[in-house]
C-alpha cells in the first residue's frame, strides 16, 4: 500500500527526510528536480523545443530554477525562465537557485505586478509558480498571469501540482488553476490528483520518487492508501491440487428483470469466471432462456412477482443482489427477506442500492461487513446529495464506520471505504471501461471472491484492482476506445493467473 499524504504531511515528510537522512533542503530540492528532469527528458527528447520555465519564489520556484539549470545542461538551449516576482519574500533554497542559475546563459526575466504579461512563443511550459504551498484560491496577479498562460493553451507540464490547485481538502469550483498536460509529481500522487475534479485541470499525472523517507510517510497512518499491484500479489491465492468445486464455495446473484436481464447475466457470468465453484443466478421465469444460453455453468432459480422464491439462504457461502432488479414492491420484499435472513455479509449493487435509498430503517439492518457498490448517483442517493468529492470521502469514511460495511465508491479510482476508516484508491482501470454492465460485472468478481473464502476487505480491494486490471490488460496494448463487460468478464481468469504466480 502506498500511503497518501496531505500538503501538511508532506511537508512533515520533507522536514523529517532533511533532519534524519540527513540531507539539506537544497539538496533534497536539486534531488526533485533531477527526478523531474529523469522523466522530462524521456518524454520530450527534442531538444529544438522552445521551453518557458516560469517560477514563482517559494520552492516550487526554486525546482523550477534548478530544473532550467539541468534541463540546459542536457542540452535543452532554447530554454528561458520567467519569475513572477510578485512580493518582496523569496525562499532561502529559490535564492540559492536564482545564483546558480545566473551563472549560465540561460535568458531570465522578471515580471512584475504592474507589467503586463509578455509574448510567449515557447512550444512547452513548465510551471513551477506554486506548488503544495497554495494557501488561497488564486487572485491579483497569479490569477491574471494563470488566466493568460491557460488562454494560449499550449503545452503545460507542471512541477508537483497545477499552480492553483489544492492538493487535498475541497477543489474550488470557482478558483482558477493552469490546466497541465502533464504534472510530474514528487514522492507520490496528491489525494486530489485521484478525484474526478481533477480533470478539467490534469490530463496525466506521472509520480517521481525523490527519497523521502518512507518510514516516517507510514508512521503517519494515512486513512488514504493506493492499493498497489503487489498488494493484490499478496491476497490472491492460487488454486491448489485437491481442490474441487466445494471449495471454491456457491454463490448466488439476485438480479434481472425480463427488460433487464443483461445485467444479471453479466454479474453471473462473471461470478462464474472469478472463481466460484457453483454459481446460482435467482431470476424471472422470462430471463431463463436467456440464462441458459448465456452462460451454461449458472444455475437458476426462477422467481416470480406474486411470491418469495424459497432460497435457501443458508447454502450460500456468498450472495449478491441488485442488478438489473427493479426497485417494485417486489424487489423492495427480496432485498427485505435476504438482508433480515441471511447472516453473513452481502454485497448490494446498483437497484438494491436505488431500494435501499430512504429507507433508513433497512440500511441500518445490513448484516456486518456487507459490502455495497455505489457509483456516485447511487451514492448520493443512499447518503444526501454532494457538492464535492472531498465530501464523498468525507461521507463514505462516516457511514462505512457508523454502518459497520464496505462502501466501494466506483469511479477512475474506486475507492474501498472500510469500516476502520481507511479509505482504499484503485489503481487500475481505464476510460475504456466507461459502458453500461460494467458495473455488473464488478458485483459478480467481488462475490466470487467472497464465495472462495476471501474475507469482504480482501474481496473488495482483489475484486475491484482484478476488474481494473483485466480491462487494462484489454485496452491499453491497441489503445481501444471501448472494452465489453463480458469480454472483463471473460479476461478476469488470465488476469488472475498473473496475479497470483509469484
Ligand atoms: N524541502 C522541501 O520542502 C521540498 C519542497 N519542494 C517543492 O516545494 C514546493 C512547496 O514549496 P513552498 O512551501 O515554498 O510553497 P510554494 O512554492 O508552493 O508557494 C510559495 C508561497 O506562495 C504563497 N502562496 C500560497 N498561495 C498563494 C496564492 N494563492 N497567491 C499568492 N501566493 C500564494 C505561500 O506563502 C507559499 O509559501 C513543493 O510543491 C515542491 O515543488 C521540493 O523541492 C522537494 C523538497
Ligand atoms: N473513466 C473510467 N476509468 C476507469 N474505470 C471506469 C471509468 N468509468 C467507469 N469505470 C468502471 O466501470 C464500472 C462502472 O460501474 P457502473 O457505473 O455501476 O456501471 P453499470 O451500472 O452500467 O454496470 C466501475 O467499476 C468503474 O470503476
Ligand atoms: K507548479
Amino acid at each position: 500500500m502506498l500511503p497518501l499524504l496531505t500538503a501538511q504531511q508532506i511537508r512533515e515528510a520533507d522536514a523529517y527526510t532533511i533532519a534524519h537522512e540527513p540531507i539539506s533542503s537544497v539538496n533534497l530540492m536539486e534531488r526533485a528536480s533531477k527526478a523531474f528532469v529523469s522523466w522530462f527528458v524521456n518524454h520530450f527528447p527534442d531538444k529544438r523545443d522552445t521551453i518557458s520555465v516560469y517560477c514563482g519564489t517559494g520552492n516550487n520556484g526554486g525546482d523550477g530554477l534548478a530544473i532550467a539549470r539541468l534541463l540546459f545542461e542536457h542540452d535543452y538551449r532554447r530554454i528561458n525562465v520567467k519569475i513572477a516576482r510578485y512580493t518582496a519574500r523569496s525562499t532561502a533554497d529559490f535564492d540559492v537557485n536564482l545564483q546558480r542559475l545566473q551563472a549560465m546563459q540561460i535568458p531570465l526575466i522578471e515580471l512584475s505586478e504592474s507589467e503586463t504579461l509578455p509574448q510567449e512563443n515557447a512550444d512547452i511550459l513548465i510551471d513551477a509558480l506554486l506548488g503544495s504551498g497554495l494557501n488561497k484560491p488564486l487572485d491579483g496577479s497569479f490569477r491574471a498571469l494563470v488566466d493568460h498562460l491557460n488562454s494560449l493553451s499550449k503545452c503545460v507540464v507542471a512541477v508537483d501540482v497545477p499552480t492553483g490547485f489544492y492538493t487535498d481538502g475541497e477543489v474550488e469550483l470557482e478558483g482558477a488553476a493552469l490546466k497541465s498536460n502533464l504534472v510530474i509529481t514528487f514522492q507520490q500522487a496528491k489525494i486530489n490528483f485521484l478525484l474526478p475534479e481533477s480533470g478539467a485541470y490534469i490530463n496525466c499525472w506521472e509520480a517521481v520518487n525523490i527519497g523521502l523517507d518512507t518510514e516516517f510517510i507510514s508512521s503517519l497512518q494515512s486513512p488514504y492508501q493506493m492499493v498497489e499491484d503487489k498488494d493484490i500479489h499478496g491476497i490472491l491465492k492460487p488454486r491448489t491440487r485437491f481442490s474441487h468445486k466445494g471449495t471454491f464455495g456457491h454463490s448466488l446473484i439476485i438480479a434481472g428483470q425480463a427488460k433487464t436481464m443483461g445485467a444479471a447475466l453479466l454479474s453471473s457470468s462473471a461470478c462464474v469466471y472469478a472463481g466460484a465453484g457453483l454459481t446460482t443466478a435467482c431470476v424471472p421465469e422470462a430471463g431463463l432462456t436467456a440464462l441458459n444460453s448465456y452462460q451454461a455453468e449458472v444455475m437458476a432459480i426462477v422467481r416470480n412477482e406474486y411470491q418469495l422464491p424459497d432460497l435457501e439462504l443458508e447454502k450460500f457461502k456468498a450472495i449478491a443482489i441488485g442488478p438489473g432488479l427493479g426497485t417494485g414492491d417486489d424487489a423492495l420484499a427480496l432485498l427485505q427477506h435476504v438482508i433480515t435472513d441471511y447472516q453473513k455479509p452481502l454485497v448490494i449493487d446498483a437497484d438494491g442500492l436505488n431500494l435501499l435509498a430512504g429507507n433508513t430503517i433497512l440500511v441500518n439492518q445490513l448484516p456486518a461487513k456487507s459490502i455495497i457498490t455505489p457509483h456516485m448517483k447511487e451514492f448520493d442517493r443512499l447518503f444526501g446529495h454532494h457538492t464535492s468529492w472531498w465530501q464523498r470521502l468525507q461521507t463514505m469514511w462516516q457511514k462505512a464506520s457508523e454502518l459497520n460495511i464496505y462502501i466501494v465508491l466506483k469511479n477512475s479510482y474506486t475507492i474501498t471505504g472500510t469500516p476502520e476508516g481507511q479509505l482504499y484508491f484503485n489503481s487500475s482501470s481505464n476510460a475504456a471501461m466507461a459502458v453500461g454492465g460494467m458495473g455488473d460485472v464488478l458485483t459478480g468478481v467481488i462475490t466470487a471472491l467472497l464465495a472462495q473464502g476471501y474475507s469482504p476487505l480482501e474481496a473488495c480491494l482483489a475484486g475491484v484492482y482484478l476488474h481494473g486490471r483485466a480491462g487494462d490488460e484489454l485496452a491499453l496494448p491497441d489503445k481501444l476506445n471501448v472494452v465489453l463487460p463480458g469480454q472483463v468478464a471473460a479476461r478476469v481468469p488470465a488476469t488472475m493467473a498473473k496475479l497470483t504466480q509469484k
